[in-house]
């Protein structure tokens, strides 16, 4: 058992909606809920100074139903060990299964991840590459253009994503296959716009969800945990739509910004420093104090399990627009309901990443590019069309957002399992 089990979260919001859907059937419950493989692989590293190092990997499969399975790879290293990990792949790949629904691309959720901190354990650049090649070459059987596609996530860039490419065309007899991957450099085969994907469309919702309930994003406030690629964009899109950041944090702490900052600014200083902390005319915080500062729109862009109910108790903000996977506990959902603050669930929030993702392998598949409107208007088009889908649903039912994302979700995937059945 592992303490604040990801899984258990899961699949619990599953059951919240197939309770709303009337599905009492146990076995579909299941089907739903579990995933259909899950891999988990010994990488052994020779390390610089010419020792093995035996890593952990994984790669969570958990449905594809509506197409081949979608999703990121994180570099990480959970508090609750490696068993925690691997309860965590298998949430975040249900959630790709529910996300990719939710905003209508046909593919189904994969999740995968390295218990590996590259940052803290400061493993070098080559120690980095032989590690991300022998994880490819563990997975290789269970990844591909047609069967799963994997992309970045916490601590994985492009430079994780052409090597994994480029290790698995090697074992394809050199076939390129820019296909089997995506969030990939544009010299790679990349998608522009890929990069700013998450934060974009997470901006996207909380303009729509401003609408819903008449907040004017000029001069709103707005705090960001965590600081890399989702929250980072969500910030600066949020800006461009005049809002103003107020808090933000990364790992090595939180600030609260009393005047607001540019995030170009903050980024600057990070990149100085190696931290937002110390930015100029900021405070210290506690990770609590971030979380329930007031102001008008909460992004969550870091970790799961930040949002307990302890804090949702005294959250002070109008709209939270989950960047991060997971980072709002059951418990809590309840308590946010209660209190009238308009949730943008994760597998809304951050699916402008995923969205992204399916059109790069769909530009690789045809060997032809958009240009970055292009791509960007897709995304906004499905992203919005997800949020006016789920909040409308949520008002017929009196349902919070986590449920009506999740019954419209749920009901997609149920259709394509419907039409294909069980084999053998
Ligand atoms: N990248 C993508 O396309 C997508 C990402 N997501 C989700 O967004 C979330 C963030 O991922 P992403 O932005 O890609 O990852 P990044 O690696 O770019 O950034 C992660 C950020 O989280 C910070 N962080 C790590 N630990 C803590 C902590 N304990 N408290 C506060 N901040 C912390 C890091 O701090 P530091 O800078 O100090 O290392 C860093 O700023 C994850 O939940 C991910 O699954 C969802 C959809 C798509
Ligand atoms: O871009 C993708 O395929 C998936 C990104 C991801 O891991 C996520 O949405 O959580």
């Amino acid at each position: 058992m592992v303490k604040n089990d990801p899984f258990a979260n899961a699949t619990k919001q599953v059951n919240d909606a197939c309770d709303v859907l009337g599905i009492k059937d146990k076995g579909i419950r299941e089907y739903l809920a579990m995933p259909n493989r899950i891999l988990r692989v010994k990488i052994p590293v020779t390390m610089d100074n010419g020792k093995i190092r035996v890593f952990t990997g994984f790669r969570s499969q958990h449905n594809n139903d509506r197409g081949p399975y979608k999703g990121g790879i994180r570099y990480f290293n959970p508090e609750g060990g490696v068993e925690y990990m691997e309860r965590e792949v298998m949430a975040l790949s249900s959630w790709m299964t529910w996300k990719c629904a939710i905003v209508d691309v046909p593919l189904g959720g994969g999740k995968g991840g390295i218990y590996v901190n590259p940052k803290t354990e400061k493993l070098s650049e080559n120690e980095l590459e032989r590690l991300t090649r022998g994880f490819a070459y563990k997975i290789s059987e269970v990844i591909g253009p047609e069967k799963d596609i994997p992309a970045p996530d916490v601590y994985t860039t492009g430079k994780e994503m052409t090597q994994i490419m480029d290790t698995f065309s090697k074992l394809n007899g050199n076939k390129y296959s820019p296909g089997v991957i995506t969030g990939k450099p544009i010299s790679m085969g990349g998608s522009l716009a890929r990069n700013v994907a998450t934060g974009l469309g997470a901006a996207y919702t909380v303009r729509e969800a401003a609408k819903a309930i008449k907040l004017n994003l000029k001069g709103a406030k707005v705090v960001l945990q965590g600081f890399g690629n989702a929250s980072t964009f969500a910030g600066e899109y949020l800006e461009k739509m005049g809002a103003k950041v107020i808090a933000v944090s990364d790992s090595k702490g939180s600030i609260s910004i009393p005047k607001g900052a540019k995030v170009s600014k903050i980024i600057e200083h990070k990149q100085k420093k190696g931290s937002v902390v110390g930015f100029p005319g900021s405070k210290k915080i506690s990770t609590e104090e971030l979380l329930t500062t007031k102001c008008d729109v909460l992004v969550p862009g870091a970790l799961e399990n930040q949002i307990t109910a302890k804090i949702a108790n005294k959250l002070q903000c109008k709209i939270i627009a989950e960047a991060a996977n997971g980072p709002t506990l059951p418990e809590a959902d309840p308590i946010i309901y209660k209190k009238k603050i308009l949730v943008i669930p994760d597998i809304l929030a951050n699916s402008g990443g995923v969205c992204i993702s399916y059109l790069e392998w769909v530009q690789n598949n045809m060997g032809y590019y958009w240009t970055f409107d292009e791509v960007a208007n897709k995304m906004e088009k499905n992203i919005t069309k997800g949020f006016k889908d789920a909040y409308a649903l949520s008002k017929k039912h009196k349902i919070d957002m986590r449920k009506a994302t999740m019954v419209l979700a749920v009901e997609r995937v149920l259709e394509a399992f419907d039409q294909k059945g069980i084999w053998p």
